[in-house]
């Protein structure tokens, strides 16, 4: 699958503050990706870069096949609704979907105009008196109406109620299925992003920590529980997240392309925040995608109770 973006050694600097670090990555296009970490990882940024927004400090990066925000061709493949969801605030809902169609050629006037109605928004209101989740809404239907190639969307539910939430997320779910777009979303609320993402990448302290295609890590990682047990004894393919120990009894999480074979674990699947919070939460030990082995496995990466 060729890809909808393409990181090589990316880095970014604010000043002194390194935001982003030697970040390399490939999102495939098609795919809805995950981007979590926690505060101040790198998320913004990461998304800032694809939208042209901010310059490289290093590195490159490469969305649908361009420099990002090269041209106008290049613009037009790329949605971007930022953060704080930026509208024009003495402009109404009306005149936004007027604009929209005026400077984006694939604008599905449709789409956004029965988004519109259907969130019982009045399109002559201004966006001024809208409330931070109705202005989201307005933000976000202007980014699925533009039609993009790669849809890039930072925290886009962070505002909404639970409610429409789900509704968002579904119909973002049924863009994607008709019309084949990439969307990469950066979220906290990872339990959401469980039944729409395909593809995740943790960010954790400006690096990537790990990243591939949730089933495959899914399929990959494992809880083992078992009687208490110095995480250097495992076979050296069981690569060690994250450990836990009380005084009697492990609990690990491991990465492994073989099955556990030891008798004396009891194995368990992981759900995706579990795994995020699994990478979130323990250190980086350098190696790429990285979890310990061998000597590295006991360095700050066990919680002794
Ligand atoms: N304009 C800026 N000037 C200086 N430092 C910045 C600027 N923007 C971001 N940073 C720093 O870069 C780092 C990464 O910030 P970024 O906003 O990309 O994180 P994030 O993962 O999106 O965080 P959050 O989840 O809180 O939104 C942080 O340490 C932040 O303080």
């Amino acid at each position: 699958m060729t890809a909808a973006l393409r990181a090589q050694g990316l880095g970014k600097t604010y000043k002194r503050r390194t935001a982003l670090e030697d970040c390399t990555l490939e999102i495939p296009r098609g795919s809805v990706s995950a981007l979590v970490g926690p505060n101040g990882a790198g998320k913004s940024t990461l998304l800032n870069l694809a939208a042209g927004m901010l310059e490289p400090t290093s590195g490159t990066i490469e969305v649908c096949g361009g420099v990002p925000g090269s041209g106008p061709e290049q613009l037009a493949k790329v949605g971007f609704v930022a953060q704080d969801t930026p509208v024009y605030a003495g402009l109404s809902i009306e005149d936004h979907l007027r604009l929209g169609a005026r400077l984006n050629r694939a604008w599905d006037d449709d789409l956004a105009r029965r988004r519109v109605e259907r969130l019982g928004l009045d399109p002559r209101q201004r966006a001024g008196r809208l409330s931070g989740g109705q202005r989201a809404q307005l933000a976000l239907t202007l980014g699925l109406a533009k039609r993009p190639e790669l849809l890039l969307l930072d925290e886009p539910v962070a505002a909404l109620d639970p409610l429409a939430r789900r509704e968002f997320m579904r119909d973002l779910m049924e863009t994607v299925a008709e019309h084949g777009l990439t969307v990469v979303l950066s979220s906290h609320l990872v339990a959401d992003l469980e039944r729409v993402c395909d593809h995740l990448v943790v960010l954790v302290g400006a690096r990537v920590r790990i990243a591939g295609d949730v089933e495959d890590l899914l399929a990959t990682h494992h809880r083992l529980t078992g009687p208490r047990r110095d995480v250097s004894t495992l076979p050296g393919d069981q690569h060690v997240v994250s450990a836990a120990h009380t005084d009697r009894q492990s609990t690990l999480i491991v990465r492994t392309e073989s099955p556990v074979l030891d008798p004396a674990w009891s194995v368990g699947a992981l759900g995706l925040e579990d795994l995020v919070l699994a990478y979130m939460s323990s250190p980086d030990d350098g190696s790429p995608g990285g979890a310990a082995t061998g000597a590295a496995r006991r360095t700050g990466l066990e919680v002794v109770r």
